[in-house]
This record gives C-alpha cells, sequence and structure tokens, in this order.
C-alpha cells in the first residue's frame, strides 16, 4: 500500500474539536487510514505540519471556473445589466481554448486556496472536465442551459447538450468528476424546458442544478405572471429533490426555507456576488435553522473577484450578521461546517470532513503567521482572519496537489503566462 503521512499538526475534527494527531492516508484508495497521536505505521511520503492545522479540503459549491479570464471586467454593474450588456456578449466570444485555460487558472488559484472540490457550470464542459482531470481536484460539472431569446429547436438543442454531456462526463477522471444538469435559471429557461430536463435527469439518476431567487427581478416575474413563488414553481417543477441544490437564495421567504428543509435541496450561499452585485441578503441563519442543507460557492471570479473559499467564510459569516440583525448569527463553526460538510452534502461529492475511511481531501493551513498570532483559537482565526495564501499542502483523493506552496499537478507560471494572452485576444475579438 502506498501511504501518505501529514506530521505533527493539530487536527479539526468533523464535531469542530482540535487535536494533537497525525492523519495517515492510502493513497491508492484515496482515503484516510488512520487518524491519532500514537501512530506507528511508517508512510512512504510525509507533509509536515508543525504549526499547521489539518482540515478538511474546502468545498466551493457554485463556480463558473472558467470565468477568472473575466476577472476585473464589467465591475459595479448589477445582475441583469451585467450579464446582458457585458458577461453574455464577451462570453459569446470565448473558445473551448478560453475555457480551458481559464478553469486552469482557477483550479491553481483553488489548490492555492486550499479547495478540493466545486461544483461547476458553464458552457465548453469537455474542456473543464480535462482541466479538471489534470489538476487532481473533485467536482460536479454541468453545461449551463439557457433558452430565453431562442427558438424551440436550439433551446431543445441547448438541454439537450445539458444531459448528453452530463451523461458522458459522470465518473471521468477515476470518478472524481460527476455531473449534472445545469439549467441556467428559473427565468431563463422557459417552463416546458425545465420541467423536460429535470424530468430526463431524474429518470436517469442525475441531479439538477440552477440559479434561483438571486435578485428580485428572479423573483417578481414569477409572482407576477404564475401567482406562486419561485420555489414552488421549481416544485411544481419537480426540481426542489434531496439530489438537487440551487444557488443564491437570496430572496426566499419562510415557506420557501420550509419547502427547501422539507425537500432536503441545497441552497449554495454566495456571499461576495451578491453583495458585489447588491443582489440581497441571504437568510442563512434562517436556513439553518429550519434545517437546510446551506454549502457556500464563489460564484464566477467575475462577480467575486477571486475563488478563495476563506475570503468567502468571512463574507459568509459578516453578511449572515447583518442580515439577521444579529450578532451571533452565522457564527465560526456553522460557517466552516457550510464550506466544507455542508458544500459537500448539497452537491452530492464526498467530502467536507477529516475521518477514517472517508476521501483524504485536506488542506494544511499554516498558523505562523502575524494575522494569526496569537493561534488561541483556530476555529475562529479560519473564518475571520485565514487567507487563502495561509495554506500549506493541499491533497485531494490522496494526491498531493500542493506541497509547500509548490503546485505539483499544473504549472503555476504557464498557466498564468497562458491567461493573460488568452485574455488579450479574447478583449480584442470581442
Ligand atoms: C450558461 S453557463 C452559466 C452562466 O451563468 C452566468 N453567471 C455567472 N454568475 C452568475 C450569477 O450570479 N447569476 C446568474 N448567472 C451567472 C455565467 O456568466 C454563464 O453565462
Ligand atoms: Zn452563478
Amino acid at each position: 500500500m502506498d501511504t501518505l503521512r501529514i506530521t505533527d499538526g493539530q487536527v479539526l475534527r468533523p464535531d469542530g474539536t482540535v487535536e494533537d494527531a497525525d492523519v495517515l492516508v492510502d493513497r491508492d484508495e484515496g482515503t484516510i487510514l488512520d487518524i491519532g497521536s500514537d501512530l506507528d505505521a511508517e508512510a512512504d511520503e510525509t507533509l509536515d505540519a508543525e504549526g499547521c492545522l489539518v482540515m478538511p479540503g474546502l468545498v466551493n459549491a457554485h463556480c463558473h471556473v472558467s470565468m477568472t479570464l473575466l476577472r476585473g471586467y464589467a465591475d459595479d454593474k448589477p445582475l441583469d445589466a451585467w450579464l446582458q450588456e457585458d458577461i453574455w456578449p464577451t462570453e459569446a466570444a470565448l473558445t473551448p481554448d478560453d475555457v480551458r485555460i481559464g478553469a486552469e487558472l482557477g483550479l491553481v488559484e483553488m489548490i492555492k486556496s486550499g479547495t478540493t472540490a466545486f461544483a461547476d457550470m458553464y458552457f465548453h464542459v469537455p474542456e473543464v472536465v480535462a482541466a479538471v482531470e489534470k489538476a487532481g481536484l473533485r467536482a460536479r460539472v454541468g453545461h449551463g442551459a439557457v433558452t430565453i431569446g431562442k427558438d424551440d429547436e436550439d433551446a431543445w438543442d441547448d438541454i439537450e447538450e445539458s444531459l448528453d454531456v452530463a451523461r458522458e462526463f459522470d465518473g471521468a477522471a477515476d470518478g472524481r468528476i460527476r455531473t449534472a444538469v445545469m439549467p441556467h435559471s428559473l427565468t431563463t429557461v422557459g417552463e416546458e424546458y425545465l420541467r423536460g430536463a429535470t424530468e430526463e435527469a431524474h429518470d436517469e439518476g442525475i441531479p439538477v442544478h440552477y440559479h434561483a431567487n438571486e435578485t428580485t427581478n428572479e423573483v417578481d416575474p414569477i409572482v407576477d405572471e404564475r401567482d406562486e413563488r419561485p420555489l414552488a414553481y421549481a416544485q411544481d417543477l419537480g426540481m426542489l429533490t434531496a439530489d438537487d441544490f440551487l444557488a443564491h437564495g437570496v430572496h426566499v421567504d419562510d415557506e420557501e426555507i420550509s419547502l427547501l428543509a422539507d425537500a432536503g435541496t441545497g441552497v449554495v450561499h454566495c456571499p461576495a456576488s451578491n453583495m458585489k452585485l447588491a443582489s440581497g441578503m441571504a437568510p442563512v441563519q434562517a436556513m439553518l435553522d429550519a434545517g437546510v442543507t446551506v454549502g457556500i460557492g464563489t460564484d464566477g471570479a467575475a462577480s467575486n473577484n477571486d475563488l478563495d473559499m476563506f475570503d468567502e467564510m468571512r463574507d459568509a459569516a459578516m453578511i449572515g450578521k447583518l442580515a439577521a440583525d444579529d450578532a451571533s448569527a452565522v457564527a465560526a463553526p456553522d460557517v466552516i461546517r457550510m464550506a466544507t460538510a455542508g458544500s459537500a452534502e448539497a452537491i452530492g461529492l464526498p467530502g467536507g470532513k477529516l475521518e477514517v475511511g472517508g476521501v483524504a481531501d485536506i488542506a494544511v493551513v499554516d498558523f505562523d503567521a502575524p494575522h494569526l498570532t496569537p493561534a488561541t483559537n483556530l476555529v475562529s482565526h479560519l473564518v475571520y482572519a485565514t487567507r487563502g495564501s495561509d495554506v500549506r499542502h493541499t491533497i485531494c483523493d490522496g494526491q498531493v496537489l500542493m506541497r509547500d506552496r509548490e503546485v505539483l499537478t499544473l504549472d503555476e507560471s504557464a498557466v498564468m503566462d497562458r491567461a493573460r494572452e488568452a485574455t488579450e485576444a479574447l478583449h480584442e475579438r470581442a
């Protein structure tokens, strides 16, 4: 058996406690063999974690990873104008190569900030799959289908592409890649297409992922036309099952929160995107209190503008308190749970917990830094003070993706060079 040992660190356990322990990993199986302070097994490779916290890899539960190429483009606009005036026209000029390069750039950024798994909605998905396979992360990917402005044939073609991609790539990268059918949102995809895509996906055991209740502009037209709330509409369409997950859930009322809790549908909270686009404040504490599975995502880099889940945790805690008008709301332990186990559960991937027999998806965070001193309350520091750049090692599926801040699976500087060139060419074309 090929083994990896993470030595001399403190380990964050699923119940939120921290203990001095080593972690022994079976690299053949990609799982955790043992956690303890008195392990006597020798390992084939060791990773030093002295002065570090060994924690579950972060799970970015909603992203458009290739949008890293659009970072800093079209800032300071609300969602509809941002998408329609800037983002969609530019995305129309993206080539498959651009999507691959943008994905690799985003994956380097994720690895460097301790993210080991993510959910991604985009197009040219085979390119995203290839990038994930090479980078070594875990992902649930899908083709985002939009039907507004299309004739019936084009609309169904887009839906079919989403279904085909989900069928073709499920289980890719030795099982690290899973898929979902991804209609973009309840307002950008027509009713018959939402119903058809969902029925077909569920018949084949494929989950559905979509944007919902992000802005009032996504709620009001549905209420006006149908006299029902968006998530009641989603339920009618069969889109609220325990396997499905939606992004945002900002403007949800109490009845919608109950629907989510009863159905077991995951909600991915994207605090930075919600603040930057001024979409609103999600009632995260109310959703947690009701028993909704809540994860955390960055959304794309054009509405964030980074993919650092430590930033996202801090944002989630801050805006969660404001939204609840209560400083005790969305406390640090809850935020960590959302960004790890909550996200993993919402998107239906393993991980988010360090436990024997579980997947070895791990981030090792170095606390030997002025902004993390004194290291008296590591759980607090993770949410309120840590940055992605404090991550020292990243491991996914038992494989070391970053050792001592050197990314091993992708060539960081070559990826950055290619991203600069691709972006320049894109803006000349678009
Ligand atoms: C059709 S692929 C996915 C699609 O979603 C767009 N997008 C990025 N961020 C958001 C957001 O916050 N709400 C809705 N849509 C978003 C992205 O640009 C792609 O076009
Ligand atoms: Zn999104």
